[in-house]
């Protein structure tokens, strides 16, 4: 169920790169461009550290949504899909981080 949402979520946003700005908040974001997607990303990260801090575990989720939500439109504006981003954490699934950090060439 959690994929398929991904999935439909990922068409969506897609669509929405021929729709009218003044018709779809995603559209509108596109418009504005990529830094306004990294502002939107940072807000929401922000608001989920907040939400962290307050301990409200409905808060939480509903932030990490609104965060995730904008990741989604940024991969999408960068013509990435959210496949790509879990194909890298099946890659690293079962390696230990301490592993996996030390394995990085960034
Ligand atoms: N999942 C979401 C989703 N989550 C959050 N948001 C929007 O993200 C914004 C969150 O920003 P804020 O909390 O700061 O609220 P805001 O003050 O309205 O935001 P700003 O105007 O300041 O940017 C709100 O406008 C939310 O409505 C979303 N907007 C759209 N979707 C999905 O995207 C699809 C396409 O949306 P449209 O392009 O609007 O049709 C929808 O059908 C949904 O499935």
């Amino acid at each position: 169920m959690n994929d398929s949402v991904l999935t439909q979520l990922a068409e969506v946003l897609e669509s929405r790169k021929q729709a009218e700005p003044d018709s779809s908040y995603v559209a509108k974001l596109y418009a504005k461009g990529l830094d306004s997607i990294l502002k939107k990303i940072g807000e929401e990260a922000t608001e989920t550290v907040m939400a962290a801090k307050d301990g409200e575990k409905d808060k939480i989720v509903y932030e990490v949504a609104d965060l995730w939500f904008h990741t989604l439109v940024l991969l999408a504006q960068q013509n990435l899909h959210p496949d790509d981003v879990l194909k890298e954490l099946a890659r690293r699934f079962g390696m230990s981080g301490l592993v996996e950090k030390a394995n990085r060439t960034d």
